[in-house]
C-alpha cells in the first residue's frame, strides 16, 4: 500500500516537529526522551522524504543539521573547516547499499567492490577539534553545530599526554577524535555520587560531555578525561595519503589512537570487522555504539565529498540494540520534586552493553497496566545510548501462576493522602505540599551542582534534617545554627561550620542558579540562564508578563506556561520571600554586566556602520578588550567592509573573524545590551 500524496506531505512535516524536538531534548536539554534506534529511525525517514521530495524542504531541515546550537555560556569558535556527522547503517544489506552508492558517486560501477577501508570503532563521546598554527596549540573546541563550537582549550588540557607542540609544522592543522569517559571512571563517579547522594550520570557519554563542558577546568580534571583521535581537518604539510597513514602519523606525534583499527579490502572485510567488534563490544574499556568504516584513499574520500551533515565516504555501522531477559523482582513507588508518583521496576541484575541493569522506569499507571506487569514476570529489558533501560514486554509463556496484576497505588505511597490524576493527565500525583518525600527532593534539588551548589549538604543530611523537623523547605537551611549541625549524627563542628560558610556563599550566586534551584518543571540550566539574562534580576523576572516570558529565546509554549504558572503559585512566592528575607540576593546579571566579555581580545578593522570609538566603548564596558593588532592571544577580528591586512593576518593565524551582524549575534548571546 502506498500513502496518498496528501497523506505523505503530513507524515512529513509530522516526522520535522518530531525529529527537530528529539534534536533540541538530545543535545541541547540533554534529556533524549526516545531510544537513539528510534531516533535513529524517525531521522532516516525524513531524510528519505527529503531525497524524494526535494521540493518541500524549507529552511533549515532538522535532518540536515549536525548537533546543537553552542552554549551561549561558551565562547564560540568558527571550526576552520567543517565538523559533520555520520551516516548511518543497522545491517549487511545497508552496508552494500551504501557501498554502491559509495562506487557511483566516484564514477565507478555499482558492483565495484576493491575499495580499501579503515574500520574504527565508534566510540561514544563527543568530538574535539584541535587547532594547531605552526605546531602550536591555539584552541580546543566541541563540535557544536558543525560550524562554530565552543571553546573549551583549559578543559582538554586536562586530558592527560595531549602534544600541544608539534615539531617540524608550519601551517594550519586540525586534530580530531573523540572526548570520552571510560567505563571504569564513569562507574567510580557513579558509586561515589550514590554514596554522597549527589546526581549521577546516565551514561559515559552523558559524563563526557558534562566533565568537558565544566566552566571550571579543575572540575573537569577530577573526572579523568580521556580521548582518541582519528581524523584531521586543515592538513597543511602533513605527508598522508590514507586514513590509515593518518592514524599512523597521529600516534607517532604523541596522539592517543584507538588499537582497534584495521585496514580492510572490500565490503565483505567491513562487514566482518563489524561482526567481530560486535562480539566484543562488552570488553571495550570504552562505550562504542558501532563501527565506522572510511575509504582509506584521500583523494578518493575528497572526491566523494559530502552531503550537508556527513561524508560520503563514511558511514556508522551501528551495533545491535542490546536486548536481555530477566525477572521482575517488584515494582516500588517514589515519590519525585513535583509530587508524581513514579513506579519503578527491581529487576534481577543484568549486564546490558557494559554496565549492570536492575532497574527500570515505568513512567506511569498507563505504562504498567499496558505492559500488564506482574511480579515475577520475565521481562525483556533493553537499553540504549542516553536512555534509562526500558522493559519492552513480557514474555507471557514465561508467566508464573497465581501472579497478581500490580495495583497501582491510590495514596502516597510516603505520606499517605489521597493521589489525584488529572484528565487527560498520564501522571498521579500527591497533592499535598507538605508531603515528606516532595520536600526531601526539592531541597536535594535546590542545593544540587547545577543548581546553589551547597556542597557538603547531601541526600543523608537533607533526610535528617527534615526527620528531626530543623527544615521544611529551602529558605529553612538558611536559617540553621552552627550547634544544630554539630549535633548531628555524622556532625562536628568542623563539618557545621563548612557547610554554613557554603550557605552563606550561595546567597550571592549567579541569579540563574537560584531560578534553577526552584525546580520549575521544564526549566533546566540552560532555561534558567536564558532567563537570568533575559530579566537581569529576580523582582524583574517576577513582575514579568506571560508574553514577555514566551518572548525569551528557547522558552516556547510550553516552558513558558510551566514558568508563569509556578511563579505565580503562592507558595513559590512566599518561599521566595522568606529566602529573600535569610539574605539569598543573586548576582542579577546587570551585575556582572562587565564580565560578559571577560578574557576576549577584539581588534576592529576596516569600515564598520558605527564609529569605532562607540564599539570600543561598548566591548569594554562588558569587559572585552580591544588592542590595534591581530596576533594570536586575538579572539575576534570584527572586520567592516574593506578590510585589509589585517584580515589576511587574522585568517593567517586562524583567527574567527566576525562581520558586523556576527558581531551582534555574539553580544546578543552574552546578554551585552546597546546603551
Ligand atoms: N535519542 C534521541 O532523541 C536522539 C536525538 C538526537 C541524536 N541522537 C543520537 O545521537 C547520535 C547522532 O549524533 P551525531 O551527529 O553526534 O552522530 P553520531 O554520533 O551518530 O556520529 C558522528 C560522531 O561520531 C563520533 N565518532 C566516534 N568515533 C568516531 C570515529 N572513529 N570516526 C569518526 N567519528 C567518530 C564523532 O564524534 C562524530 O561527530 C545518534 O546516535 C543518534 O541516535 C539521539
Ligand atoms: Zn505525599
Amino acid at each position: 500500500m502506498t500513502d496518498a500524496p496528501q497523506g505523505l506531505r503530513a507524515r512529513y512535516e509530522q516526522l520535522r516537529e518530531e525529529v527537530a524536538a528529539h534534536n533540541r531534548a538530545y543535545y541541547e536539554l540533554d534529556a533524549p526522551t526516545v531510544p537513539d534506534d528510534e531516533y535513529d529511525r524517525l531521522a532516516r525517514e525524513l531524510r528519505d522524504l527529503e531525497t524524494a521530495h526535494p521540493e518541500w524542504a524549507e529552511g533549515e531541515s532538522p535532518a540536515q543539521t549536525v548537533g546543537g546550537a553552542p552554549s551561549p555560556a561558551f565562547v564560540p569558535v568558527t571550526h576552520p573547516t567543517r565538523m559533520t556527522s555520520l551516516d548511518n547503517v543497522f545491517s549487511d544489506h545497508e552496508l552494500r547499499e551504501w557501498g554502491e552508492k559509495l562506487a557511483r558517486a566516484l564514477g565507478l560501477p555499482a558492483e565495484h567492490d576493491d575499495f580499501a577501508f579503515t574500520g574504527e570503532l565508534k566510540i561514544d563521546g563527543l568530538s574535539v577539534n584541535l587547532y594547531y598554527v605552526d605546531g602550536e596549540l591555539q584552541w580546543a573546541a566541541t563540535r557544536g553545530n558543525g560550524a562554530v563550537g565552543e571553546l573549551v582549550t583549559a578543559q582538554v588540557l586536562t586530558i592527560a599526554g595531549l602534544p600541544q607542540t608539534l615539531g617540524g609544522l608550519t601551517g594550519e592543522l586540525e586534530v580530531r577524535g573523540e572526548v570520552y569517559l571510560s567505563r571504569a571512571d564513569f562507574a567510580a563517579f557513579n558509586a561515589q555520587a550514590e554514596e554522597l547522594g549527589t546526581p549521577t550520570l546516565k551514561n559515559p557519554r552523558n559524563g563526557a560531555a558534562g566533565a568537558l563542558r565544566q566552566k571550571d577546568p579543575e572540575v573537569t580534571r577530577t573526572r579523568n578525561l580521556r580521548a582518541i583521535f582519528y581524523a584531521l581537518g586543515k592538513r597543511d604539510g602533513v605527508p598522508v595519503q590514507t586514513q590509515g597513514e593518518v592514524l599512523a602519523w597521529l600516534a607517532a606525534q604523541g596522539f592517543p589512537v584507538s588499537r582497534y583499527s584495521e585496514t580492510l579490502r572490500g565490503l565483505g572485510a567491513a562487514a566482518d570487522y563489524h561482526a567481530r567488534m560486535t562480539a566484543q563490544r562488552a570488553d571495550f574499556e570504552f562505550d562504542a555504539d558501532g563501527t565506522v568504516l572510511k575509504l582509506d584513499s584521500l583523494r578518493a574520500q575528497e572526491e566523494a565529498g559530502f552531503t550537508s551533515r556527513a561524508p560520503r565516504w563514511a558511514i556508522a555501522y551501528k551495533f545491535p540494540v542490546e536486548e536481555v531477559e530477566t525477572t521482575l523482582e517488584s515494582i516500588t513507588v517514589n515519590v519525585g520534586r513535583t509530587g508524581k508518583l513514579a513506579p519503578l521496576a527491581h529487576l534481577s541484575p543484568r549486564l546490558i552493553e557494559g554496565s549492570t541493569v536492575s532497574k527500570a522506569t515505568l513512567h506511569n499507571e498507563d505504562f504498567v497496566r499496558d505492559l500488564d506487569l506482574r511480579i515475577g514476570d520475565t521481562v525483556v529489558v533493553r537499553k540504549s545510548g542516553g536512555v534509562i533501560p526500558q522493559i519492552m514486554r513480557v514474555i507471557l509463556d514465561k508467566r508464573p501462576e497465581g501472579a497478581e496484576p500490580f495495583a497501582f497505588p491510590t495514596h502516597c505511597p510516603v505520606c499517605g493522602h489521597e493521589a489525584t490524576r488529572a484528565e487527560g493527565d498520564a501522571n498521579t500525583y500527591c497533592p499535598n505540599p507538605a508531603c515528606p518525600a516532595q520536600r526531601f527532593e526539592r531541597i536535594r534539588y535546590f542545593v544540587s551542582r547545577g543548581a546553589m551548589d551547597v556542597r557538603g549538604i547531601g541526600e543523608k543530611l537533607v533526610a535528617q534534617l527534615l526527620d528531626q523537623g530543623l527544615v521544611k523547605d529551602a529558605a529553612d537551611l538558611y536559617l540553621l545554627q552552627a550547634e544544630t549541625l554539630a549535633g548531628l549524627e555524622r556532625g562536628g563542628e568542623k563539618k557545621a561550620q563548612n557547610i554554613l560558610a557554603q550557605l552563606e556563599a550561595s546567597k550571592s550566586k549567579p541569579l540563574w542558579r537560584l531560578i534553577n534551584a526552584l525546580g520549575i518543571s521544564h526549566v533546566g540550566e540552560r532555561g534558567a540562564q536564558a532567563l537570568a539574562r533575559a530579566f537581569g534580576t529576580l523582582d524583574d523576572l517576577l513582575a514579568a508578563t506571560p508574553e514577555e516570558i514566551e518572548a525569551v529565546p528557547g522558552m516556547g509554549g510550553v516552558i513558558a506556561a510551566s514558568v508563569t504558572a509556578a511563579l505565580a503559585d503562592p507558595a513559590m512566592r512566599e518561599l521566595l520571600r522568606r529566602l529573600q528575607e535569610a539574605g539569598v540576593s543573586p548576582q542579577g546579571e546587570a551585575v556582572r554586566r562587565t564580565e560578559q566579555l571577560a578574557g576576549l581580545n577584539f581588534v576592529l578593522t576596516g569600515t564598520l556602520s558605527r564609529p569605532r570609538e562607540e564599539i570600543k566603548a561598548q566591548l569594554e564596558a562588558a569587559g572585552g578588550r580591544v588592542t590595534g593588532s591581530v596576533t594570536k592571544k586575538t579572539s575576534y577580528l570584527i572586520a567592516g567592509e574593506e578590510a585589509g591586512s589585517k584580515l589576511g593576518r587574522a585568517q593567517e593565524l586562524g583567527v574567527a573573524v566576525l562581520d558586523e551582524a556576527g558581531l551582534a549575534a555574539l553580544l546578543a548571546e552574552r546578554g551585552v545590551t546597546a546603551e
